[in-house]
């Protein structure tokens, strides 16, 4: 009998990294790690939030090196699985031959949606150090349905064992769930995972979708620590997912205390849907992005909101922050043009 029907990563020690600064310190990692195992968790991922490598003046230094954070996950777990992120260009091989060396089972090479083509090379070398090897196509909700397909398809070319469609921004609809997975269902041969954001309060419905569409793979954080207003909230999904049947082989009780006990006192502040990431995620836009369009926003005078929709609307995508400042004065141009008129 197979004892999963659904694949669970565990992310808040990752994607989480985002919401507190990439402040995780060892004993942190252990006692959620520790925690993690014990409650039958497949895979925990750890690393910097933008993936190994990610520890820098542009991305946010981490206060502890994440290779110490890494082995002591590697040494505290006694059947999960540590998995790593690696976005090229942040990260290289050598880290992820590091990463290998100290144990680690499975890599994830993430790259926006339309730049498949960037991760051979990191899919080719992580298979050659024997990882299980995850193509994760970021802002799937950017690209129609036939270019995501085009690009997935890519990664399972490259030997990729699993494609997951991302909503970093938290963007997607459920209709466009479901029309994308089962997309992906019919043209891969490999497994489908799904990565989801709870920005506009869908993460769950969505991930439901994705499972239904044929998705095995699904992330989870707990107590939606991760990026934005966090990720599908593991314990619950994990009871969700035991009332509909479907086996994730972890234990509901284990999960819903570790995250009341262990991680809750970690959060710097309770993970909820904040005017900042519920409009990132009705914009489509990446979380990076929040930050500067609140400073032009002060600069301009401007609502914070409007410069984000804008931004939206023109499809930018992380490497483009400098249109923001281009929005932000258009909006106050437009507006004291209205004003004069008036
Ligand atoms: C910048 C990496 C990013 O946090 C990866 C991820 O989890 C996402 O795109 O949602
Ligand atoms: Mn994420």
């Amino acid at each position: 009998m197979n004892e999963r029907d659904v694949l669970i990563t565990e992310v808040a020690l990752r994607d989480g990294s985002h919401a507190i600064a990439h402040s995780y310190k060892v004993d942190q990692v252990v006692r959620v790690t520790k925690a993690l195992d014990e409650a039958n968790v497949p895979y925990i991922e750890v690393s910097h939030g933008d993936g190994l490598g990610g520890s820098s003046l542009q991305y946010g230094l981490s206060t502890t090196n994440e290779f110490e954070l890494i082995e002591a996950a590697v040494h505290t777990c006694k059947q999960s699985k540590i998995a790593v992120l690696l976005l090229p260009g942040i990260g290289t091989v050598k880290e992820l031959k590091v990463a290998a060396d100290l144990g680690v089972k499975m890599a994830r090479i993430a790259t926006h949606v339309t730049e498949a083509d960037v991760s051979k090379q990191h899919i080719s070398k992580s298979k050659e150090l024997g990882l299980e090897t995850v193509g994760f196509l970021m802002m799937s909700h950017m690209v129609p349905v036939e270019k995501l397909v085009e690009q997935a398809l890519l990664m399972e070319s490259y030997g990729a064992d699993v494609v997951y469609m991302v909503d970093s921004a938290g963007a997607f609809l459920p209709h466009e769930v479901k029309q994308r997975i089962a997309a992906l269902r019919q043209a891969l041969s490999v497994e489908i995972g799904f990565h989801a954001h709870n920005n506009l309060s869908l993460a769950m419905a969505n991930t439901l979708v994705a499972i239904e569409e044929g998705a095995t793979r699904i992330d989870g954080s707990v107590r939606c620590l991760g990026a934005g207003a966090g990720n599908t909230q593991t314990e619950v999904l994990v009871g969700v997912l035991e009332r509909l049947n479907i086996k994730t082989g972890i234990d509901f009780y284990k999960m819903m205390d570790l995250a009341e006990d262990i991680v809750a006192p970690i959060l710097h502040t309770p993970q909820e849907i904040t005017r900042g990431s519920l409009i990132l995620g009705y914009a489509g836009v990446y979380s990076s992005f929040l930050l500067h369009a609140n400073r032009a926003a002060k600069k301009w005078n401007v609502d914070a909101r409007d410069i984000l929709v804008e931004l939206g609307k023109q499809r930018v995508v992380g490497g483009q922050e400098d249109m923001i400042q281009d929005v932000a004065s258009k909006i106050a141009k437009e507006r004291a043009v209205l004003l004069k008129g008036e």
